[in-house]
């Protein structure tokens, strides 16, 4: 159902900035990013069309979608279950790191609550609830098929109404304590790696909460005896409810063919569940920063993908995705505004 990204108009961009004022080749990943949103924003068009068109981010949105763990009450995290309810609160009333980039950067911002424990009365969150915590998934599936829908569902019709506004650049964060040990149960599942692979410190656990981390995963890999191929399965499995909304808004971004900025070890986790889904749907997706827990930067080589940032971050929450704005606005700007060498008259260098 994700169409492939049809590349008819790839040499014509591709020489179009080649042919500005530059040495070859000079602005790097720049001219990658240029290339790749290009081809993206310019789907279905015909090449006369194309090639008069000024390309730019119009209406960009970044949705947080908050969920509870069960496996959270194991003391996986440093914070305990009702943190990611108070971060709600604190994102509804513009306090949150993602609130003051959003602001800064342009974005817009969606507060979706997906389950967490206690459901808050704000006009600012929108209420996709599919339970309250998921269950621990250690000792049984984390949540039902049922649910696993409705979230996708859900996500479904937030993306629709999001291209409704005229968004198209889509980016996701999340928001839910526990969730780097449901990511990592994920990563585990998916590529067949052993959780001391995949277990890293989320918020900055102790060595020995690592290992409770890793202990969990593999009574989870033991009792729900995950296959690699079946990315649904696992997602029910080990997932958490904003994991399924990370993953069921992938898929509606990039069926509607518009770009995804993907964060960190969470949301690559819903990625690469969603690439399991529907392999189209990597074409649409531009990673925007590799994070600082132990794994990420594995998902990423996996995924064969290389991230634009590297700023030591690991917090989530979309902050990652929400910096790279700024890179994905000036790739465009240079693909429409900078001057070839024949309209600068500047003698065209070659090498
Ligand atoms: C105050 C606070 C704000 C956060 N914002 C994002 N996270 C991040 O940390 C959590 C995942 O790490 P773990 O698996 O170790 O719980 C997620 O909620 C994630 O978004 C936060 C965590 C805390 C404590
Ligand atoms: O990489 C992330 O996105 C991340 C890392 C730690 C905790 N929360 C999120």
């Amino acid at each position: 159902m994700i169409p492939a990204l049809d590349l008819t108009h790839s040499d014509f961009v591709q020489q179009k900035l080649d042919l500005k004022t530059k040495p070859l080749g000079s602005l790097g990943k720049l001219e990658v990013l240029a290339k790749h949103l290009v081809l993206i924003y310019s789907q279905g068009m015909p090449k006369e069309t194309m090639a008069a068109q000024l390309f730019s981010v119009e209406n960009p949105s970044v949705s947080i979608f908050a969920g509870d763990h069960g496996i959270a009450s194991e003391g996986v995290s440093i914070a305990p279950s009702e943190v990611t309810g108070q971060m709600v609160a604190n994102f509804a009333s513009g306090g949150a790191a993602i609130c003051v980039l959003a602001r800064q950067l342009g974005w817009r911002l969606n507060i979706v609550d997906c389950g967490i424990l206690k459901p808050i009365q704000n006009s600012h969150v929108i209420d996709n609830r599919l339970g309250a915590t998921t269950a621990p998934f250690h000792l049984q599936p984390a949540m039902s098929e049922a649910q696993l829908a409705q979230g996708f569902d859900n996500a479904k019709q937030l993306v629709a109404a999001e291209l409704d506004m005229g968004c198209n650049l889509f980016a996701f964060g999340e928001m839910g304590i526990g969730n780097t040990t449901s990511a990592a149960a994920i990563f585990s599942a998916l590529c067949s790696l052993k959780p001391k692979e995949t277990v890293g410190q989320g918020t900055g656990v102790s060595q020995e909460t690592v290992v409770k981390k890793q202990l969990l995963i593999e009574q989870a890999l033991d009792l729900h005896q995950l296959d690699s191929n079946d990315p649904k399965q696992i997602l029910q499995s080990v997932g958490g409810f904003e994991i399924v909304h990370m993953v069921g808004a992938m898929l509606a971004v990039a069926e509607a063919q518009k770009p995804i900025l993907v964060d960190g070890f969470i949301a690559t986790a819903a990625a690469m569940l969603a690439i399991s889904m529907a392999p189209n749907a990597k074409q649409y997706m531009v990673f925007a920063h590799c994070s600082n827990e132990q794994g990420h930067k594995k998902m990423l080589e996996w995924l064969n993908v290389e991230p634009l940032l590297q700023l030591d971050m690991r917090l989530g929450e979309g902050s990652g995705a929400a910096l790279a704005l700024p890179i994905i606005q000036s790739a465009l700007a240079i693909y429409n505004d900078m001057a070839s060498f024949s309209q600068a008259q500047v003698t065209q260098v070659v090498g």
